[in-house]
């Protein structure tokens, strides 16, 4: 080593505060009085878990680095998870995630963005009118649900400004379960369906996902806009998912509730880290005739020799679900 490297190494530790690289002993900590919470949500680095039934805020610890924390992430928790005012836990280790919900900000983005962890049921929120449905957003966010091995349900809001039949009709042979709402609606289908399942919430702003949250939950208040309890502050835009606990079914109160976790309005649903063999493996009939495609097969329109309009051609397969699929894979917006 020359003395001239010397010289800099010293001056650049001299410049840069030190890093502390090792822990200060060499005794590992001891993590088993950690007890396990769920992310509720995030705000600002300040992680809310729900621990037994109190709330425990908590920061990342720093041996996490710059490991992700989401919602609905099983974290194992130390230091005060009392929950008591003005106490804070450290999040020490997130415990394996059995899903993982992601989005980019849009097709090109190579950054794909986790956002709500060990949910097992997607619902895609889509108002009838105003805003006037987009099937493009429909499609990405079924795709997105299936690439994370999500079971979908689409929810057709405002059904008192528009009929939903053309939409029932385009969605009908996916075979992907749909539920219709209107202002005062019997919910009791939607909630069968929602009980003992995480089930996300997706859509487009104003699609009216905080009103559904609202008439599922009373007491989420989501409409109000969240009050921060951390910093006392009324409303404020989150940019988080957030998890709530549902009621227990009147008919099956002894049954697991399940929660529903909603979600900011999103304007799009980038889709550039989606597989097309998850995809495809979502669909169990398209799936096994699909083994006889060419490596690589896009299964799009007019991929060469796609198994899939053989299939259409023998009667195998009929031509508006291999349709559907086709234009929910097309991720035009
Ligand atoms: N006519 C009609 N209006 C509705 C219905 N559901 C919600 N709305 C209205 O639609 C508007 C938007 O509803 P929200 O529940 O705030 O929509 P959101 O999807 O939560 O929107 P973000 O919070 O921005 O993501 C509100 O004015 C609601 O009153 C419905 O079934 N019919
Ligand atoms: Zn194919």
């Amino acid at each position: 080593m020359t003395p001239r490297g010397i010289g800099e190494d010293d001056h650049a530790r001299f410049e840069r505060p030190q890093r502390r690289t090792r822990p200060r002993t060499k005794i590992r900590p001891d993590y088993s009085d950690a007890v396990v919470g769920m992310v509720i949500t995030i705000d600002r680095g300040r992680y809310t878990c729900l621990v037994d039934d109190h709330e425990v805020i908590a920061t990342k610890a720093r041996q996490l680095g710059r490991k992700g924390v989401i919602v609905g992430d099983q974290a194992r928790l130390v230091g005060d998870t009392s929950g008591a005012d003005g106490t804070l836990a450290r999040i020490v280790e997130v415990l394996d995630r059995p899903t993982v919900l992601r989005r980019t900000a849009d097709d090109d983005d190579p950054y794909e963005r986790p956002i709500v962890a060990g949910a097992d049921q997607l619902v895609v929120v889509t108002a009838l009118a105003d805003p006037p449905p987009r099937t493009g957003m429909i499609d990405r966010c079924l795709v997105a649900g299936f690439d994370a091995g999500l079971d979908p349900l689409l929810c057709l809001t405002k059904a008192d400004l528009a009929s939903p039949d053309e939409l029932l009709a385009l969605y009908q042979p996916l075979d992907v379960p749909v539920e219709v709402t209107s202002p005062g609606a019997d919910l009791d289908s939607l909630r069968h369906r929602l009980a003992g399942r995480r089930s996300v919430f997706v859509g487009h702003s104003g699609v009216g996902k905080s009103t559904l949250v609202n008439a599922l939950i009373p007491q989420a208040h989501r409409s109000i806009g969240a009050v921060n309890e951390v910093t006392g502050k009324g409303r404020h835009t989150s940019t988080a998912a957030y998890a709530l606990r549902l009621p227990a079914l009147a008919d099956h109160p002894d049954r697991e509730p399940g929660w529903v976790i909603d979600t900011p309005g999103v304007r799009s649903f980038g889709l550039s880290h989606v597989s097309r063999d998850r995809i495809i493996g979502a669909f169990e009939d398209l799936d096994s005739i699909a083994r006889d495609c060419p490596r690589n097969c896009s299964h799009e329109a007019g991929a060469p020799d796609c198994a899939l309009d053989a299939a259409v051609e023998r009667g195998d397969l009929s031509a508006a679900r291999l349709e559907s699929f086709r234009r929910m894979i097309t991720t035009d917006q």
